[in-house]
């Protein structure tokens, strides 16, 4: 038997299916090129298949996607498929819950000829991190704790849940992660986004960022609240290195900081656990443009990258830390030479062509 690495694939809905095959394919380039190589035990979820079998995933399907040493997932949900309770399918909230994924890494960087949405030329420079909790905040009711609360028709509550236990995981991950981006030359700045001025458990959120800092007097650190925070990732995001921050928060501004840099189809995440990461584009399955070969997968082959990455780590084999980084190459490259030209920017290049340039260039 192989000893290679296996990733669970969930390839999920609309153009999930598209931008997750692409990343694999150019994974499994990648790996290729520097001897390298993992399995891949293909997992069926998402909207289309609650809607042709009455489940959100496979049966087991929940276990067996933990049975890898990561899982890769395309997109998941569309609007017009939803449980009893009017929410979208989303079992990839399960997934985040079941395997304590409490650390939702999103970069957000701008890449040469890449549009900027800012006119200000330090925007070229934005080259920062939301660390999003990803497992309680104000997602606690949604994932699988709490449909309890609900007097029909009358009134609905959602729970914000901030324990200390997951907080000190976060911080200490934000911290290094600030750490280590400052080794490799970045600004290694730490903020913590939150609400403390309104919400306890935001400010139980700042104690525990205070607590944790005390361990970590190299980093720098500052506080924002979450509206701030907003206003200034539009007027300043190149002040900006790694932001720490509740679930919601980093749900609404990782989007917002997508924008920043291009669109959603740049928007890389790494979820990760004590045991196992899950990786998928920060995007959704974009019904508006499925199936017509627009979706830019970057972000999924970024997030691909992100993968090869922990791998690497993880099972303590660095050439997949090489596959990664013949990908961000190609990609940076790409940009620079002009050579990537993603339909979402108003380009010419759909998900096929842009799939082929990365391609060419890794390979
Ligand atoms: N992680 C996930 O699985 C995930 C994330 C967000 C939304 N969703 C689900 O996806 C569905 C659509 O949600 P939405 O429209 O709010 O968000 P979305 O991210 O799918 O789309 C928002 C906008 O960005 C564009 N876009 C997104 N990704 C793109 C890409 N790779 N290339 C080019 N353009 C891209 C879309 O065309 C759309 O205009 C919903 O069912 C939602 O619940 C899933
Ligand atoms: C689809 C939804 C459940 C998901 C989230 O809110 O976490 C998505 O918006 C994301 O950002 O990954
Ligand atoms: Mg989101």
């Amino acid at each position: 038997m192989s000893s290679d690495p296996r990733i669970s694939l969930i390839k999920g809905d609309g153009i999930g299916v598209d931008v997750s095959e692409a990343a694999i394919v150019v994974a499994k380039a990648a790996c290729a090129k520097c001897n390298c190589d993992f399995a891949i035990q293909t997992i069926n979820a998402g909207a289309e298949y609650y809607r042709a079998t009455g489940q959100d995933i496979e049966p087991d399907g929940e276990e067996k996607a933990g049975e890898a040493q990561a899982i890769f997932l395309g997109a998941i949900g569309l609007p017009s498929v939803r449980y009893p309770d009017g929410t979208e399918i989303s079992p990839h909230l399960r997934l985040r819950d079941r395997y304590g994924l409490y650390a939702g890494v999103r970069p957000v960087k701008a890449y040469p000829n890449a549009p900027q949405r800012l006119a200000d030329p330090r925007a070229a420079g934005i080259d920062m991190v939301i660390l999003r909790e990803s497992t309680e905040g104000l997602f606690y009711s949604a994932a699988v704790h709490d449909r309890s609360d609900v007097v029909p028709d009358t009134s609905v509550i959602d729970k914000m849940l901030v324990t200390r236990d997951i907080s000190e995981k976060l911080h200490r991950f934000a911290f290094r992660l600030a750490q280590k981006r400052k080794s490799r030359g970045k600004a290694g700045r730490l903020t913590c986004v939150d609400k403390a001025n309104v919400f306890k458990s935001m400010a139980f959120f700042r104690k525990i960022f205070d607590e944790t800092a005390a361990d970590f007097p190299d980093v720098p650190t500052s506080y924002n609240y979450v509206d701030a925070m907003a206003l200034d990732l539009v007027r300043q995001p190149w002040a900006f290195d790694v932001m720490v921050m509740e679930n919601i928060f980093g749900d609404i501004l990782s989007d917002l900081a997508g924008g920043l840099v291009g669109g959603m189809g740049m928007a890389a995440c790494a979820e990760i656990g004590d045991t196992i990461g899950l990786f998928q584009p920060a995007h959704g399955s974009a019904p508006d443009i499925m199936g017509q070969d627009k979706a830019n997968p970057l972000a999924a082959i970024l997030s691909a990258s992100l993968m090869l990455d922990y791998l690497a780590d993880t099972c303590d084999l660095p050439a997949f830390a090489d596959a990664a980084g013949l990908i961000d190459t190609a990609v940076e490259a790409g940009f620079a030479d002009n050579a990537l030209r993603p339909m979402e920017f108003g380009g010419d290049m759909g998900t096929k062509a842009v799939t082929s340039e990365v391609l060419s260039r890794v390979w």
